[in-house]
């Protein structure tokens, strides 16, 4: 890997202490960082160096380490360095051009840097400006990249405006939008799953698919961002960006390589597909819903218009629920479902296939013993793996049928460390590999699902905003999406609480 300095932009803020630095700390264990590597934070706090280091090492609660890792985190820390700036003043960006140089001159990275913006988003079109106008883009006298953080755009005209910007300053190539749900290794193994396998793909369409679910659960409520969340809200804090990706992963056609491009052109395709819900369809396809004062695992949480940041009269959804299809020849007339939300019974994110049942039923159950129709269930996090659920003859007299379970858990696979989303989408940026990084066109073509949604709901009051217990699966409402069907699959059947016994 070349030499290169790593700037993050926001670097006295929550991400960088919560996931950036740990990410580069253990690329840094993982003897994964280039010999001549530095990394400069740049933020309006006054810190200096040390307390730079000190801020994002030893005081912080986010970077774990092991025993015997001490000696290592302080040599780590040697290659951290921090400029106070205005961001908003574009002279300020004169002491980082300087800074940067003296790298250069002390570290050997031959003008080689990523820029990580890392800060509120308003913040995505002035620094990339204010960096060209300091020649720091330039791809001459060594590479440039920029990594933008999400949210990308509020909606689809600013994502659009903002990409356009961007491209003023910086070229595609060198733009990597992360989204961190495709750095992590079960969202690569949709593919794996999908095109590496001979008895999967055959199956995978309109044909023998009945419908497919996707579930992203958080037992979390807003924590401290409750300022950015309630200008969010779940549909454009998940199902814009991750969801979305999750849907293309199993929706996609088989690229014919595996190159960034061709992935990213196949997924481009398949957010071309979907169907878009019209303002008047939402009330029947989207259902949206806010959590509220309940017991969870025996302590009394608040509701959302309780949590600080959020004003008492917020109509913005922590829990989304949608119905929706794909117009193309695979997946015609197949209903895909997608939920998402805060303050559920506990974090798990899975993909359920539901095939269709065989054409002609010979085996009616004629006691309580159920049959359920197959079900691939893909479980993206935690406990990652993969299940298949069949019907299997009871033993005994008659022909009474049982679902079984055939599974893979990702724990048993191998011993060796699976790295964490953030580390493997850096490392990747850092190689210049963006195979795992948004396209802007992507990017755009996702927010056509969106803004129809989001217009209906600023349009139009009277749409419901279901309350949901904290604790529950979300809004009643939501299970009437599911016409028809087998409902949501309940991820925890056993304990609903608890993580430990939410199986595959
Ligand atoms: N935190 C998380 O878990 C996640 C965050 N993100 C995204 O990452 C970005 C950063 O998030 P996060 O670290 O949580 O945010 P914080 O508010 O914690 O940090 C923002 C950072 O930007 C700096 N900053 C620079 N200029 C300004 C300015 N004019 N106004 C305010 N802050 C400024 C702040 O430092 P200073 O005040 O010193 O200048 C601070 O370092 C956001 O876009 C967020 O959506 C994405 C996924 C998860
Ligand atoms: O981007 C975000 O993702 C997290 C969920 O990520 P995960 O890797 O823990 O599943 C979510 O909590 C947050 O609101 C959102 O901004």
């Amino acid at each position: 890997m070349d030499p290169h300095v790593f700037v993050i932009f926001g670097a006295s803020g929550d991400l960088t202490r919560r996931k950036l630095i740990p990410a580069i700390f253990q690329l840094y264990k993982n003897n994964s960082l280039p010999k001549d590597f530095a990394l400069l934070g740049v933020s309006r706090t006054e810190f200096t160096d040390e307390a730079f280091r000190e801020a994002v090492t030893t005081d912080n609660k986010h970077l774990k380490k092991k025993e015997g890792e001490e000696e290592q985190l302080k040599e780590f820390a040697k290659s951290l360095f921090y400029q106070p700036i205005d961001t908003n003043d574009p002279e300020d960006y004169a002491k980082v051009k300087d800074r940067l140089h003296e790298m250069d001159d002390k570290y050997n990275t031959r003008g080689n840097y990523i820029f990580y913006l890392s800060t509120p988003p308003s913040l995505y079109e002035t620094i990339p400006e204010y960096l060209h106008r300091h020649d720091l883009n330039a791809k001459n006298g060594g590479w440039k990249r920029l990594v933008i953080e999400k949210p990308f755009g509020y909606d689809g005209k600013s994502a659009r405006e903002l990409n356009q910007i961007l491209l003023q300053y910086f070229e595609e190539d060198q733009i990597y939008r992360i989204d961190h749900y495709l750095g992590k290794e079960t969202v690569q193994n949709l593919l794996v799953t999908r095109f590496a396998n001979g008895i999967f793909e055959p199956l995978w369409n309109r044909n023998y698919i009945q419908h497919v679910q996707i579930t992203s659960a958080e037992s979390i409520g807003v924590e401290n961002r409750g300022g950015y969340y309630d200008e969010s809200g779940a549909l454009r804090d998940m199902v814009q960006n991750h969801l979305l990706q999750i849907v293309a992963h199993i929706g996609m056609e088989p690229p014919n390589t595996a190159d960034a491009k061709a992935i990213r052109n196949e997924k481009l395709k398949l957010f071309q597909s979907i169907r878009l819900i019209s303002e008047e369809e939402v009330p029947d396809y989207v259902v949206r819903g806010q959590y509220i004062a309940a017991e969870m695992d025996g302590k009394e949480v608040k509701g959302y218009r309780e949590e600080k940041g959020v004003p008492e009269d917020s109509r913005t959804e922590t829990y989304v629920g949608i119905k929706f299809f794909i117009d193309n020849w695979r997946w015609a007339g197949v209903p895909f479902y997608l939920r998402t939300g805060k303050r559920l019974p506990t974090k798990v994110t899975e993909v359920v296939v539901t095939f269709k049942s065989p054409p002609h039923r010979l085996f009616f159950n004629v006691n309580e013993i159920q049959s359920t129709p197959n079900q691939l269930v893909i479980r993206i996090q935690p406990q990652e793996g993969l299940a298949l659920h069949f019907g299997m003859k009871v033993p005994g007299a008659g022909f009474h049928v049982k679902t079984v379970d055939m599974d893979f858990h990702y724990s048993d696979l191998t011993d060796a460390y699976v790295p964490e989303a953030y580390e493997r989408l850096i490392l990747d940026c850092m190689k210049g590999d963006p195979t795992l990084y948004a396209m802007g066109d992507s990017v755009e073509a996702a927010w056509k699902f969106i803004d129809p949604i989001i217009n209906a709901w600023k349009n139009n009051p009277d749409i419901t905003v279901h309350g949901y217990p904290s604790g529950t699966w979300g809004p009643a409402a939501a299970e009437d999406l599911i016409e028809g069907e087998e409902g949501w699959r309940n991820p925890c059947e056993e304990i609903s609480n608890s993580q430990e016994n939410c199986e595959l």
